[in-house]
């Protein structure tokens, strides 16, 4: 705790900078995320969300600013931080001729996971993914690899887990397996950030939401100040 009592965020992030080449991708973005708490990062196509999560994820170097994940910053520790991360990247990520079962293998095995067997059986059946978990990934449909995608972040139990575009594509089943696993986690005190641009998704997921436009945090917002009409009026607003 810190002298005002308040806990210290999970997830700090401060005057975040990142370029590709002339591209700047995220112009001076702060963030800060609680434990027990999920965030929604919304914003439009190019805001800046995914590369935010890549931050995050330890992924992609920042170019200026900070970055602390779990006490961790992400440009002198980067291997902690993907310990203390569960990261389903926006796209990619999957082994075409391996199946989920053999993804979940594999996960376990970099993070020397004993005993995961009953977890990860019971997080691909809540994803009906229980009936394919022997065949390979290589013909799995767009929400099919989302809902796979979001089981590997789950599986270790992250101390932060990052969903980025978790919902894409993904049918209402697989929507509410995906909320089960954010409440899960907010129960067992971990951290959540979702990126979407799915306003009504991220306010139904998500406790608080921030708002990027043009690589830059425009707005944060309690979730249900985003919600409804009203939510959706505010939210055109902030895009504007
Ligand atoms: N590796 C890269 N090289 C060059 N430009 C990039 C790279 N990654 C992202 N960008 C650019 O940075 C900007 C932000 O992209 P980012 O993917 O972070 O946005 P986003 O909010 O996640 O968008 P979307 O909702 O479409 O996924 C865009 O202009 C994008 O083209």
């Amino acid at each position: 705790m810190r002298d005002n009592q308040q806990p210290a965020p999970v997830v700090d992030v401060r005057s975040l900078h990142v370029r590709f080449g002339e591209v700047e991708a995220v112009a001076g973005v702060d963030l800060q995320a609680h434990a027990g708490e999920a965030t929604a990062l919304l914003g439009r196509n190019g805001a800046g969300k995914s590369t935010t999560m890549r931050v995050l994820a330890g992924v992609v170097p920042l170019t200026a600013g900070s970055a602390r994940v779990a006490g961790h910053d992400v440009r002198t520790e980067p291997l902690r931080v993907k310990q203390v991360v569960g990261y389903c990247p926006d796209v990619g990520g999957l082994v075409p001729r391996a199946t989920p079962w053999e993804h979940l293998q594999l996960a376990a095995r970099l993070r020397r996971m004993t005993g995961w067997e009953e977890h990860g059986r019971d997080l691909l059946e809540r994803f009906e993914l229980g009936d394919v978990a022997h065949r390979v990934t290589a013909g799995f449909s767009h929400g099919m690899s989302r809902r796979l995608s979001v089981v590997l972040a789950a599986l270790h139990l992250p101390q932060v887990l990052l969903l980025d575009e978790p919902f894409d594509g993904v049918d209402p089943i697989g929507v509410e397996a995906t909320f089960e696993v954010i409440a899960d986690a907010r129960a067992r005190g971990a951290c959540v950030l979702v990126s979407t641009h799915l306003r009504e998704l991220a306010v139904e997921a998500c406790t608080s939401v921030s708002v990027l436009r043009g690589g830059s945090r425009v707005a944060t917002l309690a979730a249900e100040e985003m919600a409804g009409e009203e939510g959706a009026r505010a939210y055109r607003g902030l895009l504007d």
